[in-house]
């Protein structure tokens, strides 16, 4: 290896690094205040007498009293394949429907909204919101959990998943967020009774859909929640994020501009791919990758922002093999398999809005194919199972799945040493000291 090929390997290694590791947020939680004129619950009752109600922001709520609203609850089921299933083996709860209950507790006056906001579109226009719509109201009592799994895209714009704790006295039923916890151990029960304040608090916490998460058995007392999906909306009215002196984003800048001016490196120009780090609910049917450059979760939010700033052109696409070659297509709505004889490649491919792809270090004379350097694998790292099961039959699955990944137009040396020149002078001066220590 000669000692250019080494210092663009590094670089990109860097880059790959830093994609990694410097971690966007996927989650938050907290307590917030629970106002205390809007913390009844009121529920139909089966047997057609007046409703029932419960008052949250009455901390000295007993168990009794909790009672009758557990018993107008039914066991809660989950969704495996294309069913709803009961399994108390997999998961243990009651749940009531919307249509059974109405509460005053109001998320969007709550306060919470900002927050999630914040944290969870972090590194996404000003004009993407995320809108709360109530799922269920669930019960855990002594004995209740829930094994780890992802909760399944009902829809296109499944985003984010959020649950609101209120103060009933529990003790267990720790949510875990991430494989084992990795990411949070979120303990309701001491969060929101550990505070000296005595006005009554909600505790919650919000994460991407995908992330696996489990709830550990509740050892006493009700855990009560309102659990709410998350959807993705655009709004006129925009939040502020300030950003712009945002540390992992400008170590993402200062890296990528490292490989900019790398001079090794896609000499002729191609691109840089990176597989998306998530997982984002698409119908096989109708795949539509015009929604996903709306907006992105952590990590790969960060990155399109990062090829964004430096003024390098980002698309979604999906990543497929086909007859052992490599794709890139914006779908994969076609009818390849009887068309296959009777269209060209070349046909078929712009039908899907396709291209082939191929690493640079690969000599070929195509000139219809674009080379992509890969920073982060095509495959997908977050480790999810079983949400995209509910479509379709097993081959069809296997015929149509690609993996989503980013891919970033890196034009050729020349241009780009213009465009970091131009555009980040400062850090082109900070590269060449580095350099110049390292030689020394
Ligand atoms: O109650 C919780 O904290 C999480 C429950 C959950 O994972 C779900 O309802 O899908
Ligand atoms: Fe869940």
């Amino acid at each position: 290896m000669d000692a250019e090929e080494s210092t663009s390997n590094a670089v990109l290694e860097d880059l790959k690094t830093n994609v990694l590791n410097v971690v966007a947020p996927s989650f938050c939680s907290g307590t917030l205040p629970l106002d205390r004129s809007l913390g009844s619950l009121f529920f139909k009752r089966g047997d057609g007498s007046d409703p029932g109600m419960i008052d949250f922001a009455n901390v000295g709520l007993q168990d009794g009293d909790i009672q009758k609203l557990v018993d107008v609850c039914q066991q809660a089921t989950f969704g495996r394949g294309d069913q709803d299933v009961l399994d108390e083996s997999y998961r243990k709860a009651w749940k009531l429907d919307t249509s059974e209950f109405s509460t005053q507790f109001d998320i969007i006056r709550s306060g919470v909204m900002n927050i999630i906001h914040d944290q969870l579109l972090h590194y996404e226009k000003n004009n993407m919101k995320l809108e709360p719509h109530l799922y269920k109201l669930n019960i855990y009592g002594p004995g209740s959990f829930f094994k780890p799994h992802v909760d399944t895209p009902r829809s296109q714009d499944l985003f984010a998943t959020l649950v609101v704790v209120f103060p009933t006295v529990h003790t267990g039923g720790n949510l875990l967020i991430g494989k084992e916890g990795s990411l949070l151990n979120f303990d309701s029960s001491k969060l929101l009774f550990d505070s000296e304040s005595q006005s009554p608090q909600f505790a919650f916490a919000a994460f991407y859909s995908d992330i696996e998460h489990e709830l550990l058995p509740v050892e006493s007392g009700y855990r009560i929640t309102l659990t709410y999906n998350l959807h993705l909306a655009e709004t006129q009215v925009g939040f502020t994020k300030s950003i712009s002196l945002d540390p992992p984003l400008n170590t993402l800048v200062v890296t990528l501009c490292a490989l900019m001016v790398a001079k090794d490196v896609l000499p002729t120009g191609g691109a840089l791919g990176f597989g998306l780090l998530y997982k984002y609910p698409v119908d096989p049917k109708d795949l539509d990758l015009a929604q996903f450059t709306r907006a992105l979760k952590g990590n790969d939010a960060l990155v399109r922002m990062a090829c964004e700033r430096i003024g390098l052109k980002v698309a979604v696409k999906v990543f497929y093999n086909w007859n052992y070659d490599e794709y890139i297509a914006d779908n994969t709505q076609d009818e390849r398999r009887q068309s296959y004889e009777e269209r060209s490649l070349s046909q078929i491919l712009k039908s899907i809005g396709g291209r082939r792809i191929y690493s640079p270090y690969y000599y070929t004379t195509d000139e219809d194919t674009l080379s992509i350097l890969w920073v982060t694998p095509k495959k997908r790292m977050v480790p999810a199972d079983a949400s995209f099961m509910t479509y379709g039959n097993e081959y069809t699955m296997k015929y149509l799945y690609g993996d989503l990944v980013l891919v970033a137009e890196f034009p050729e040396l020349k241009e780009r040493l213009e465009i970091v020149s131009t555009k980040f002078p400062q850090i082109v001066e900070e590269l060449k000291l580095k350099e110049a220590s390292a030689d020394e």
